[in-house]
């Protein structure tokens, strides 16, 4: 069984990730499995472009979890996406020194459900739990995630509603 951990970027994946590894589980990376799809660097938004269409192509499905804001594109078993208030969110994003450009385009993403609506798209209702990490520690968001990979909580989203920020 492959689980995806999706989310708009500052919203948690590699800080639970992180964790999850620490418990035993396999998760691999986004981040490091396309670092042979970049086709170049985009300098004005400090971030590197990814054959994104080709990653997907080629990747090859295994045991665990792959972690990373397009892996509900994946042919994942399950989808767990991490949300985050988007005041908070964009708290996280300035002190991780992304620029005032690159805060507000993550920020409107995550305050329009945009990773949400394109999993849900791709994916069965059941087959996806979404978690809104604002008032959790990465810690209690692992322990919900392995929950669902044992069977022991059921898919479920809908409970954010981050309409009043936009
Ligand atoms: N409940 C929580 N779950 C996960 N992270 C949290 C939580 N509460 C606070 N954080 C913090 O939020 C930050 C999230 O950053 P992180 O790099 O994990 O995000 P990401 O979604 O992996 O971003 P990217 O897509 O850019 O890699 C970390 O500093 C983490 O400690």
């Amino acid at each position: 069984m492959m689980v995806c951990i999706t989310g708009t970027p500052g919203t948690g994946k590699s800080a639970v990730s992180e964790i999850l590894r620490d418990k035993g589980y396999r998760v691999d990376s986004q981040n490091e499995t396309a670092k042979k799809y970049i086709i170049c660097s985009d300098f004005s938004r400090d971030t590197d472009i990814v054959d994104e269409d080709k990653w997907i192509e080629d990747f090859e499905p295994f045991e665990g979890i792959i972690e990373g804001h397009i892996t509900h594109y994946l042919p994942c078993d399950s989808v767990v996406v991490l949300r985050c208030r988007p005041d908070i969110l964009k708290e996280r994003l300035i002190k991780r020194g992304y620029g005032p450009e690159k805060v507000l385009e993550n920020v409107m993403a995550e305050a329009l459900d945009v990773v949400l609506i394109e999993a849900l798209e791709e994916h069965s209702q059941d087959s996806l739990l979404e978690i809104d990490t604002t008032e959790k520690s990465p810690e209690q968001t692992a322990d919900e995630i392995s929950k669902f990979m044992k069977g022991d909580i059921p898919g479920h989203f809908g409970d954010t509603d981050w309409s009043l920020f936009l």
